[in-house]
């Protein structure tokens, strides 16, 4: 048995875990990470980066038009690996190493309050940051352990087109791999059991769902799935109701579970619940050594907020600063076409919370020039307003993860909409749908207002 003692021990080497690895030994902590599998974790072998990858292969031969072929499917995931691989060295071992990390590849187990094990070597540290992410959850449905079935760690694999492939859940991973399998030449149905895009906003949620309809994608909704059967190649989903849906490959994409069962949390006194590890606001566990990031964390499943939750707590066990996560601030995209991307308060929400002082102001990207241009109308901005404030704004329509980053930068920043309103931006650009929305606050109370017009006839009364 081997002994290290360290400044912050770092368990899981994904999107949360890397960054903290890599600012803490990069601002003198001495650090150990441990990765049980893969450097990079969900996001780069499993999520974002395959996922991303396959949806812009699937845009491609969306555009070109014709009818999709096997060679385009292969094609597609022969993108995928390249696209892991070109990124990988980013995140490997070597790379880490050569910034000073002690990386050590095992599953790590709590021992104590302040250890860890991992194969035969135990590591004491002052701090513990727990970045294990979430794997796909798997429901307890009657028959699915008896049937093939994919998950995201499964799907990237595939050799061949799915002839008709069946999706459980309709939420982005369900809708995004819906889309990519559709336009590579997969016949596919998606079956929900509440609504589709359930978290989102319902309008914004309905541009998106019919434009994935129009493109030949059977989403049934309220259909909970109760029963699978069948066998390869000829899978049977039953739903509450009794109706059944027949397809040749399935894919279960019904929310996240966290990792926490390898953890041994108990001998540490780390409680956690089926959402995550408990944390306050700190990102602090109940035991006051540890911290908790990224998806481990139950705060929500995104690339960018483990990456947020890295540096809240690299400012808390570097540099043992008080600081603290908020969440209020923090964007998500469903990389469909279109797109869908909110930040803040849903309109429901922000009505709840602020009543009569919420204004609410939506334009159409059919009034910005450049989305006409482009022939990209569909869709809208919903900006929620308080006191020139935003506090809430959803886009649907093109590129939308990209036109809603003003406002990631605003709310971030707690600037007023006179700021995006002031900006001026380049023509003709989507970006403008931001701007346009802004204004939209402002012109009631510039134009329609009485006082305004009589102010402004004084001054011409008596301008020379
Ligand atoms: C299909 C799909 C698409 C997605 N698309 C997006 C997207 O477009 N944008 C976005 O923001 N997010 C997306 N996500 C979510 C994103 O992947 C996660 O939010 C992100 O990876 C979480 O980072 P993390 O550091 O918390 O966990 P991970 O990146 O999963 O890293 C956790 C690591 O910990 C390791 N580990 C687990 N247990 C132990 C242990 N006991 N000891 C040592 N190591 C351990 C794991 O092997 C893993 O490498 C997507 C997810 C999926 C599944
Ligand atoms: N673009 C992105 O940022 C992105 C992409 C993919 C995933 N993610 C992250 O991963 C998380 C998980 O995504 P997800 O799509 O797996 O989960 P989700 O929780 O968002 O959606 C799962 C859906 O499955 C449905 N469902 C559950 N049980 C069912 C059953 N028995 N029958 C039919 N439907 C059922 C739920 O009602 C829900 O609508 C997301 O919330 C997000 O945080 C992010």
């Amino acid at each position: 048995m081997s002994r290290i003692k360290t400044d912050i021990c770092v368990i899981g080497g994904g999107s949360g875990g890397l960054s903290v690895a890599a600012g803490a030994v990069q601002m003198g902590a001495r650090v150990v990470l441990i990765e049980g599998h893969k450097m990079g974790g969900d996001c780069l072998n499993y999520g974002c980066v395959p996922s991303k990858a396959l949806l812009s292969q699937a845009k491609a031969v969306k555009a070109r038009g014709d009818t999709p072929r096997a060679e385009d499917f292969r094609a597609a995931m022969a993108h995928v690996k390249s696209t892991i691989a070109t990124i990988e060295p980013h995140d490997s071992v070597e790379r880490f190493e050569g910034l000073g990390v002690q990386v050590i590849q095992g599953f790590a187990r709590f021992t104590g309050p302040d250890t860890v094990t991992v194969g035969d070597v135990t590591i004491s540290a002052r701090r513990f940051v727990v970045a294990t992410g979430s794997r796909a959850f798997i429901p307890p449905i009657k028959g699915l352990e008896d049937v093939p079935y994919m998950t995201n760690e499964t799907l990237f694999t595939q050799a061949d087109c799915p002839g008709h492939l069946l999706v459980i859940g309709a939420g982005p991973i369900g809708l995004e791999m819906a889309q990519a399998h559709k336009r590579l030449g997969a016949r596919v149905t998606v079956i929900e059991g509440a609504a589709a895009l359930g978290r989102d906003d319902p309008e914004a949620a309905a541009v998106v769902l019919e434009h994935l309809r129009s493109e030949g994608i059977e989403i049934v909704e309220q259909a909970q799935v109760e029963q699978v059967s069948g066998r390869a190649g000829a899978i049977e989903v039953q739903v509450k109701g009794g109706t059944i849906f027949v397809g040749t490959h399935l894919l279960v994409a019904v929310g996240r579970a966290p990792n926490v069962e390898k953890l041994d949390l108990d001998k540490a006194g780390i409680r956690h619940t089926r959402a995550g590890i408990t944390v306050d606001a700190r990102l602090r566990s109940t035991n006051r050594r540890v911290h908790a990031i990224g998806d481990v964390a139950g705060q929500g499943q995104f690339t960018h907020l483990a990456g947020y939750h890295a540096g809240v707590v690299i400012r808390s066990v570097v540099l043992g600063l008080p600081a603290k996560a908020r969440h209020d601030h923090i964007p998500h995209v469903t990389f469909t076409d279109p797109e869908l991307a909110h930040i803040g308060l849903s309109e429901a929400d922000a009505r709840k919370r602020y009543g009569g002082a919420l204004s609410v102001h939506k334009v159409g990207y059919d009034q910005i020039d450049r989305a006409q241009a482009e022939g990209q109308t569909t869709g809208f901005i919903k900006l929620m307003a308080v006191r020139g404030r935003p506090v809430g704004v959803t886009i649907v329509g093109a590129q939308a993860g990209e036109v809603i980053a003003p406002y990631a930068l605003a709310m971030a920043n707690s600037l007023k909409l006179g700021a995006i309103a002031g900006t001026v931006l380049p023509y003709p650009t989507l970006a403008e749908i931001g701007k346009r929305a802004a204004g939209a606050y402002f012109s009631p109370k510039l134009f329609d207002s009485i006082n305004v017009k009589r102010f402004v006839g004084m001054v011409q009364r008596w301008l020379p």
